[in-house]
This record gives C-alpha cells, structure tokens and sequence, in this order.
C-alpha cells in the first residue's frame, strides 16, 4: 500500500492541432507524487498546464503518455476506483439553473452511483451553508453560493481526494474564508487536499506543500516551509516626508531604487535584515519618514528567483 494519494509518472499531453492552431504540448513530462492527508498547492501562471493536468486526474482530459494512479488505482486499468477516489471542483460554476441546490447534490450522487441510504444531502448542505437555500432554484443563488454548492458536489461520493480549482479567484474575504475554513475542516476529517492557485499568500497559508509548473513542465517541488525560505526577498517602500529627498547611502544587504513618485523602493532579504534596520538606515541620513508599505514578492518574482540561476 502507497502513502501517496495521487501518484503522476511521465504525464504528457498533447492537444491535437485544429483548424489554424498547431499541436499543444500542455504537460511535457510530469513526475508528481501527492502525499495522503496533506493540504498540496499546484501554482502556476496562466497556461502553465495546471488545469489539464487536473482535468487528466478528473478522467475529463485523455492523457498522450504517462501512468496516473489515484489512491493506488491505475487511471487506465481501474477507472472506476480511481475516479471514485476523487472530488473535483472546477473554476467555473457550470450549474443548471433549473435545480435546486438539494436536486443538484442528488444528481450528482445518483452519477456517481451513491445509493440513497447512504445519500449526505443534509451535512453537505450544513457544511456549506446552503441549508436555508436546499430547495431554491440555483439562478437565484449568489455568485458566491454556486461556488459553494460546487464545493458540495465534489463532495457527494466522500472522495478520499479533493481537487479544488482556482477556488478563490474572484471571491470575496467572507467566501474565500469559508472555503478555506471548510478545506481546513475537511483534512482535519482526514481529506487529501489538492488546490490550484495564482496566489503565493493562499498557497502559504494553507498549503504543506507546494509544485510549481510553468510551461508543462514541474520547476520545483517542496514543503512549503523550504520553498518560501529561498523566497525572502522583500521591498519595502519609504515615502520621505521632502519631496525631492535624495535616496540616502543604505549598509550592505539593502538595495534601493528611487521611484518616479519620490519614494524609495529598498529591497532585502528578511531572513538576515530586519524592517527597523531598513528604516533605521533612511532615518540616520535625516530623511523624515511619512509612510512605509511592503511589498510581498509575487509568483511572478518567485519564478524568476526560481529559474534564473538554474
Ligand atoms: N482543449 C484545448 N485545446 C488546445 N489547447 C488547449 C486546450 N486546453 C488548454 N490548452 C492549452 O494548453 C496550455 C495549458 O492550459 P491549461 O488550461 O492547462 O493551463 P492553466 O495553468 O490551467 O491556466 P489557467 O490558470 O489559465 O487555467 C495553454 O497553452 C492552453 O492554451
């Protein structure tokens, strides 16, 4: 018995040329092993293969080459345990209008052939907080609802894995807090959790570990801990009270740049500076200080950190 819940070998695919485009090669090679019980981030920028490959696991994309078992079930020679092994929500609410949130979760049960008896309508309802709209027509949902009725899909056949795509872009705080409130709740209970995001701040805070691909192909792979480790560069930006300050002389460790607007953008590595040193260093030249903010490096800094140099 594997401790991993998702084990990925070679993974390619290749979308076939149509029409105008030419052939796609979306996943050139993925080696990928997902550990049982752990909360997994799978980043990426846009097009980096991301949903493919989550559509491949979904059994909705055919692969070109590769093996992918799920819960130790090989996708080509047990399809129906490996599909039964895992709960997908996807990015878009694709809902029909005409169900009600309790329709739609007995639909989806009665695919995956959950039997009635043992049917979780209710706690599904409770755990997204759709009880008082069980039997309200989905086109009267919020945005916000029908994101959290996809939730509760994915979650009728109690898949051992749960892959949640993109689940908080364009969500506000108070969805995107339940959602990750009910993910916590769900590992706790002892779900694997797989999420797609192009938020580093979401991937830090919930995720173990993390893979980044970019271009079909895996940049790297580890604990979240380690990953953010090597990724501790940080700016801040210093607005002098004078206007025309000049950037001051800044000890070593610290690098500065004078912005367009008069502040200063100084960059270090917070693993060996601290914030105080940083403003310590513009006080001690006789620049008064009228605002500070910091700026966190983005994923599209984190890749740069990451390839450049390899
Ligand atoms: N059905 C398809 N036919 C042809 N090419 C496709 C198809 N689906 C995706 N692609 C291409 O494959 C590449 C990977 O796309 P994919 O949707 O997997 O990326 P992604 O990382 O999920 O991006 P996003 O975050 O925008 O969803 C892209 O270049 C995309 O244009």
């Amino acid at each position: 018995m594997t401790d991993n819940a998702i084990e990925i070998a070679g993974l390619k695919k290749t979308y076939a040329a149509t029409g105008k485009s030419p052939a796609k090669e979306a996943l050139k090679g993925i080696d990928l092993n997902i550990p049982r019980g752990s909360i997994f981030g799978l980043l990426g920028p846009n097009g980096a293969g991301k949903s493919t490959l989550i559509n491949v696991l979904a059994g909705l994309v055919l692969k070109s080459a590769g093996s992918v078992r799920i819960w130790g079930f090989d996708q080509d020679v047990n399809p129906r345990q490996s599909r039964a092994a895992i709960g997908i929500m996807p990015q878009e609410p694709n809902l029909d209008p005409f169900f009600t949130p309790r329709g739609s979760l007995d639909v989806q049960a009665g695919l995956y052939g959950v039997p009635k008896a043992q049917r979780r309508t209710d706690a599904i309802l409770d755990l997204i907080g759709l009880s008082d709209k069980a039997d309200a027509y989905a086109r009267s949902l919020s945005g916000g609802m029908r994101r959290r009725l996809l939730l509760g899909k994915a979650l009728v056949h109690s898949p051992q894995i749960l892959v949640l795509d993109e689940p908080t872009a364009g969500v506000d705080i108070e969805l995107r807090n339940m959602l990750w409130q009910n993910v916590r709740q769900l590992n706790d209970d002892g779900m694997t959790i797989i999420l797609t995001t192009h938020y580093l701040e979401e991937a830090e805070a919930m995720c173990d570990e993390i893979a980044i691909i970019n271009h079909g192909e895996m940049i790297v792979r580890d604990t979240t801990a380690n990953l953010l480790g090597t990724l501790d560069r940080k700016t801040l930006v210093i607005r002098p009270d004078a206007e025309h300050a000049e950037l001051p002389p800044l000890p070593h460790g610290i690098s500065g740049q004078r912005r367009d607007d008069g502040s200063f953008a100084l960059t270090y590595r917070s693993s060996e500076i601290p914030a105080g040193r940083v403003i310590d260093a513009v006080q001690a030249a006789g620049i008064t200080i009228r605002d500070v903010t910091s700026e966190q490096p983005d994923l599209e800094e984190v890749f740069l950190s990451l390839t450049s140099g390899r």
